[in-house]
């Protein structure tokens, strides 16, 4: 099947000289949850701004379901939503008249019917008459998405979707997310967490430094990537990682004061349970221990070392 969007060759230099997209080739197959992964600066935004239409590219092609944004715009661009990482609102526009003007821009009739949906589907049909500016944080990023599918777009942008956003209100989106997608609407997101990802993507796609480093299928990726860490303060700094406990892997930290584990759920080293067994055997004590998940910037730099 044709992918819905094709990147083809996409580089990007600003005014300033710097190059903020080098070469991308991407597709993004139809009806699928994309993330786009990348630190800060990666080129994320960038990208997406090139496949909307905001920013100009320095060279490469771009086709949305077979329209060329150069050649096509218009086409391409009425079959794109775009939520951008700023809320930009109206203030003192209610909910509906919001949805109904964008609509509009895109030069799409009237269709009350198909806003009630919209607003119904992210649980603002209650609020279709306060103003933009009585609503809460979460309310307002849900009207930024209503805002974006009310002309009925087959494609949308997700730009960090749930920077900043509760717990709570990060698994609404979520779910909404998954609704979208069953209603056909192929989807890409950027985001810095790795959580995220695993929640949501089909597949994953890593940008750093303006370059596509890895496209992969979700699951393959977490099993790749899905590392955790238990770090453990010692009561007695070590020289050195005693012989007992060589096949852990095991870093020593802080002049010896702290070892760190590094594994993952798949692993095949032994898992935490018997490692610490072994710390008692060999007489090792510890004040404290914490576990944390590695987040998206580490395993950058594992790739990129890997890379290098
Ligand atoms: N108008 C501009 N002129 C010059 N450089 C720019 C411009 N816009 C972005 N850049 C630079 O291009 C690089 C990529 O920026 P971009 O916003 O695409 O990154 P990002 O991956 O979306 O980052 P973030 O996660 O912080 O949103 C950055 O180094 C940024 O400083």
């Amino acid at each position: 099947m044709q992918p819905i969007i094709s990147i083809s060759g996409v580089s990007k230099t600003y005014a300033s000289g710097f190059s903020a997209l080098k070469k991308i080739d991407l597709d993004i197959r139809r009806g699928e949850i994309f993330a786009l992964l990348g630190p800060n600066g990666a080129g994320k935004t960038t990208l997406i701004s090139i496949v909307c239409g905001i920013v100009n590219r320095s060279s490469g092609t771009v086709t949305v379901d077979g329209h060329d944004i150069g050649t096509a715009y218009r086409a391409a661009r009425g079959l794109i939503g775009l939520v951008p990482q700023e809320l930009t609102l109206d203030a003192f526009e209610t909910v509906r008249a919001t949805v109904n003007y964008s609509r509009g821009l895109f030069g799409k009739p009237a269709n009350p019917a198909f806003v009630e949906k919209v607003l119904r589907d992210l649980s603002l049909w209650e609020k279709r008459d306060a103003k933009a500016i009585t609503l809460s944080g979460g309310m307002k990023r849900r009207l930024m998405i209503a805002k974006a599918l009310s002309h009925e777009p087959r494609v949308l942008f997700l730009d960090e979707p749930t920077a900043g956003v509760d717990v709570e209100l990060r698994q609404d989106m979520w779910a909404m997310v998954r609704r979208l997608r069953e209603d056909g609407v192929t989807i890409i997101l950027t985001t810095h967490y790795i959580e995220e990802a695993q929640a949501m993507a089909d597949r994953v796609g890593v940008i750093n430094h303006g370059e596509i480093i890895l496209v992969e299928d979700k699951d393959e990726l977490m099993r790749k990537l899905g590392r955790k860490r238990l770090e453990l303060e010692l009561r007695e700094p070590l020289g050195a990682v005693p012989a007992p406990l060589a096949g852990y892997g095991l870093e020593l930290a802080a002049d010896g004061g702290r070892l760190v584990y590094t594994y993952d759920d798949q692993s095949e080293r032994p898992g935490v349970a018997s490692l610490l067994r072994d710390l008692g055997a060999a007489g090792i004590e510890f004040r404290d221990l914490a576990t944390n998940a590695s987040t998206l910037e580490e395993i950058f730099v594992g790739l990129v070392r890997e890379k290098a």
